[in-house]
């Protein structure tokens, strides 16, 4: 599936999420992703998504199917069926951190003994359990702003990881840092992190909004998952003026290098083609299964 999401990524066209401000929804954020199947471009299908940004509100994934064939314009000459409706949540958890597990291949240091998570929601869980299966650490640590959430994130699990009291505990000496906050401030310093880290950054999503802090983002290479994006949506590279160097596609596809001896921060932001590839792969299970 890594693989699937990983070719995925270097040549599909990325379309931008649309955000709208709905009274009273704070935020919703539309992405959306077109999936051909082979040469004749049947079974194509268009795949949409709504976020709210609000916590704890309920997503949506609608997946349309386009009915009709060899067409080079996506406008829908007749009515669509509505292929299937799914939670969007779960595959959201599911499909960023596949996401960065890649970019953790890519650029982690050859040596990642310790890996370091922010936050304690679905996304921190998401993230430890695509980690902690592709990747082995000796210890894994987790922080959040509330402890007692943190604790509960931990007991929660079958394997021992350590709560800090504070970002700079956990991050002191980590080679891999997830940062899945909804903080719209700083967290995590350039002081405190280890030279030639990774950092998977993948909260603060909105242009105005931080994670990381200026050493950090302009001492780091920075690679994003869509240069589009994360100029029109991500406040970290927006504010800090710090430079993309490259997609994740890019570095996929050779373009780019993969500079895994240097501090890396892997900026994400989500792609709706993302959400495509892995939606098809369950509806493909469930039609396998069912
Ligand atoms: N890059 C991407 O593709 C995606 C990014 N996200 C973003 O990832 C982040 C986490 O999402 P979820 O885990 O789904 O949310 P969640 O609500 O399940 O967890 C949020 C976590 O952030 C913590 N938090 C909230 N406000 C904070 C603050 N001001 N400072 C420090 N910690 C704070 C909470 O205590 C909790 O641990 C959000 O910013 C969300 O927008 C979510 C989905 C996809
Ligand atoms: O891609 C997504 O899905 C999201 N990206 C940024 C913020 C929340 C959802």
């Amino acid at each position: 599936r890594l693989k699937a999401v990983a070719f995925l990524l270097h040549r599909q066209p990325h379309l931008l999420k649309t955000q709208l401000y709905v009274t009273p929804l704070e935020l919703v954020l539309s992405s959306c992703g077109v999936i051909e199947n082979g040469e004749q471009r049947q079974n194509k299908a268009l795949i949409t998504k709504m976020n709210n940004l609000s916590i704890s509100s309920p997503d949506y994934l609608h997946i349309v199917n386009d009915t009709f064939a060899n067409s080079d314009c996506y406008c829908l000459p007749q009515p669509p069926k509505l292929l299937t409706i799914m939670d969007g949540e779960a595959i959201t958890a599911k499909r960023t951190a596949a996401v960065s597990a890649i970019s953790a291949k890519l650029f982690k240091p050859a040596l990642s003994e310790v890996l370091c998570i922010l936050g304690s929601g679905q996304q921190a869980r998401s993230h430890y359990d695509v980690f902690t299966k592709l990747f082995k650490f000796k210890e894994v640590r987790v922080w959040s702003r509330n402890k007692e959430m943190a604790q509960r994130f931990v007991n929660d699990l079958q394997d021992p990881v350590t709560v800090c009291s504070s970002v700079k505990e956990a991050v002191i000496g980590a080679d891999v840092i997830v940062t899945a906050t909804g903080a719209s401030q700083p967290i995590l310093f350039g002081e405190w992190v280890k030279p030639g880290a990774h950092i998977a950054a993948v909260g603060a999503c909105r242009p105005d909004w931080r994670e990381l802090d200026d050493v950090l983002m302009r001492e780091a290479v920075v690679y994003v998952d869509s240069r589009e994006g994360a100029t029109a949506e991500s406040g970290d590279i927006i504010l800090s003026g710090a430079e993309v160097f490259a997609e994740l596609g890019e570095v996929i596809n050779g373009s780019f290098p993969a500079q895994r001896e240097k501090t890396t921060v892997f900026k994400s932001l989500g792609m709706g083609i993302q959400d495509a590839v892995s939606a098809k792969l369950v509806l493909e299970k469930w039609n396998s299964e069912y």
